[in-house]
């Protein structure tokens, strides 16, 4: 075996920007939804009863990017003092199958999850968006923070979360233009975009509380019997999903609900299907491992890893 590189966290936060990663991240979903050279079973996962946690295992190759990854990541979601999410990415070269390099997968996934919800935004907010609501206080609120910010300027934002120091925290880690709410629906009254981005398993976010045409990222309840929104947002929106095979099989707030999806949002990309930016809009976002690859390709190209 050639040498394998390993590729630490700090060396990912340094070279995965933004300014590269969401243009990359929108090329990949289009890719993925053309159906022809990338090639991504929906993630495998096993579970673990005694920490309500699983390991997930997440392949794919795709021609076009010239990608053989996979990314295995552990959620435990009662974690308390260290993440609740870990991950790495294997790289493979994908003539030979030769491993390349293997990548912490932590910083790729709170980045890349975020990258993906910012393009979502990008094709479905309704207008020019002032306000944006948070609910969760985690990895994830911060990356799409970083991530929703660097498309769009905010007059406002606020974050609620289950417990209030934590949107304390995060409120002041923003600064200036952020509050920290008690309530879920002080946090998103006139929202024009919402992130879910909690370890919920029942709804947190209901229809009455979200104003007509707002877009909501709903990035957290990724098993089939978790929910974030709760049923009447979700069939009363618009919903859009990374991966349709994916969300039939793994998200509870589309399985639980009977929602309609009305597009994968690499469709809307390709120009297939509608972007319905005056209706409320759901993105439902699951986590593809076509995003993992090509952050994980865009981080080995930087350090000249053939
Ligand atoms: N769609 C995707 O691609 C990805 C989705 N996720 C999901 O996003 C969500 C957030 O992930 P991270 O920020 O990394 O996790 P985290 O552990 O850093 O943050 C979780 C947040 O949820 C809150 N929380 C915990 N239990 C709760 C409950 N019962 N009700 C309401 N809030 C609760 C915590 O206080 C914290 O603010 C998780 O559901 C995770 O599985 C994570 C990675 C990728
Ligand atoms: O795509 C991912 O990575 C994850 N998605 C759902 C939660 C675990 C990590």
């Amino acid at each position: 075996m050639d040498t394998l590189v390993i590729v630490s966290s700090e060396k990912v936060t340094d070279i995965l920007d933004y300014t590269i990663l969401i243009p990359a991240i929108e090329k990949s979903l289009a890719e993925f939804s053309k159906r022809t050279g990338v090639i991504q079973p929906v993630r495998n996962v096993v579970l673990i009863p005694e920490s309500e946690g699983f390991l997930g295992c997440m392949p794919v190759y795709s021609r076009e990017d010239d990608i053989l990854a996979t990314k295995i990541v552990s959620f435990f979601p009662q974690n308390k003092d260290v993440s609740t999410h870990h991950a790495v990415i294997l790289v493979f070269c994908a003539h030979t199958g030769i491993p390349k390099a293997l990548l912490d997968g932590d910083v790729i996934t709170a980045k890349r999850t975020a990258a993906t919800s910012a393009v979502a935004t990008k094709y479905l907010v309704n207008g020019k968006p002032d306000v944006l609501a948070l609910l969760g206080s985690g990895v994830q609120a911060r990356s799409h923070v970083a991530a929703l910010c660097e498309l769009f300027t905010f007059k406002e934002i606020r974050i609620w979360n289950h417990r209030f120091d934590g949107a304390v925290k995060l409120a002041k880690e923003i600064g200036l233009n952020c509050a920290a709410c008690r309530d879920v629906s002080e946090a998103v009254k006139n929202a024009d975009v919402i992130v879910t981005v909690t370890s919920a398993k029942d709804p947190v976010l209901r229809l009455d509380w979200v104003k007509p045409g707002a877009h909501i990222n709903a990035v957290g309840a990724c098993r089939p019997d978790w929910s974030e929104i709760d049923a009447d947002l979700m069939k009363s929106a618009v919903v859009y999903v990374d991966s349709r095979e994916g969300a039939i099989k793994e998200s509870g707030d589309i399985i639980l609900s009977q929602a309609e999806i009305y597009a994968e949002i690499g469709e809307v990309i390709l120009g297939t299907r509608e972007a319905m930016r005056k209706k409320t809009t759901v993105f439902k976002s699951l986590g593809m491992a076509i995003e993992d690859g090509i952050a994980a390709k865009l981080v080995i190209n930087k350090l000249g890893i053939q």
